[in-house]
């Protein structure tokens, strides 16, 4: 049976390490400040917001919201993100995703000021990761690579399959795997002979939004997988892009949904949080 990757255990140590951060901060004189915006009212949208700001109180950092309603118009949203820009009581700025169709959420992410982007969206700080320079890091990728290492999974060298290529997770997840000296391959929707490619992998990431896709015909015996998806399957019930059950009878190690890399996100974004202090200085 495979080792199953407990996100919600490591979370929670990052987060008390966070904690500690927090708190000497605090002591220096520097209160770190997290506004989180969300228009409209997606319920996923106001679970996951909840969760941010409960990770916020958790660590002892301040959390600002704003509930706009789904008819605000995309220069009202984005006067309040210059207004936060500008304020110096404000260290990260995270606009909840998806955003209603009539806001253009590319002019959004770009109006946000890269040092403040704690969700690493902004083309800045995407392109400071592609060229190894300081910034923000999308905070799903970044999850990944510290359950693996705090797993004691080693990235150096690996064959690392990433299966999706979205802007925040498959593209950013890339650029990471390949700064730890992985071998990476990233295989889509338009992939040839996609298990095949994805057998390839010991590492095998699976971030593309199709419930329980991933069976054991993709995976090599022995490979490590990481599931990214977040879905609902027939009973409602949340469930990943793998077929947990039956992939864990043959891999190495696996992560859960829920309970694997959602929390890491979570931590990830208290983890930009305090790093925003250094960037901002
Ligand atoms: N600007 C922006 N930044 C984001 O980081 C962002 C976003 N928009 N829009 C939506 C996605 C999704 N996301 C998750 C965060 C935590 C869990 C999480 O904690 N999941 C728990 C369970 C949660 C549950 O029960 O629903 C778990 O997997 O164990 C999941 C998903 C952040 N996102």
């Amino acid at each position: 049976m495979a080792q199953i990757i407990d996100g919600k255990a490591i979370s929670l140590a990052i987060k008390d390490e966070l904690k500690e951060k927090a708190a000497k901060l605090k002591a220096e004189g520097t209160e770190v400040t997290l506004a989180v915006i969300q228009v409209g009212n997606n319920p996923a949208s106001t679970v996951y917001v909840r969760n941010k700001k409960k990770g916020c109180e958790y660590i002892g950092i301040g959390s600002l919201s704003y509930e706009l309603p789904e008819e605000t118009t995309e220069e009202e949203l984005l006067s309040l993100i210059r207004e936060l820009n500008g304020r110096k009581d404000v260290n990260g700025i995270l606009v909840q995703l998806p955003l209603p169709a009539h806001i253009d959420e590319n002019k959004v992410i770009r109006t946000i000021n890269p040092k403040k982007d704690v969700d690493g969206f902004h083309p800045e700080s995407v392109g400071a990761l592609c060229i190894g320079q300081p910034g923000f890091v999308s905070c799903t990728p970044a999850g990944v690579i510290e359950l693996l290492k705090r797993s004691g999974i080693s990235i150096e060298g690996k064959e690392c399959v990433i299966l999706g290529r979205s802007n925040i997770v498959g593209k950013p997840m890339a650029l990471l795997m390949l700064r730890e000296n992985a071998t990476v391959t990233v295989a889509h929707s338009r992939t040839a002979n996609l298990k095949e490619v994805a057998k390839r992998a010991d590492i095998l990431i699976a971030a593309i939004g199709k419930p329980k896709m991933i069976t054991r015909e993709y995976v090599k015996e022995g490979a490590v997988v990481i599931d990214v998806g977040i879905n609902r399957d027939a009973d409602n019930k949340l469930c990943g892009d793998v077929d947990f059950d039956d992939v864990a009878e043959i891999c190495s190690a696996i992560t859960p949904v829920p309970g694997g890399v959602g929390p890491m996100t979570i931590a990830m974004l208290l983890n930009n949080c305090i790093q925003s202090v250094e960037l901002q200085k």
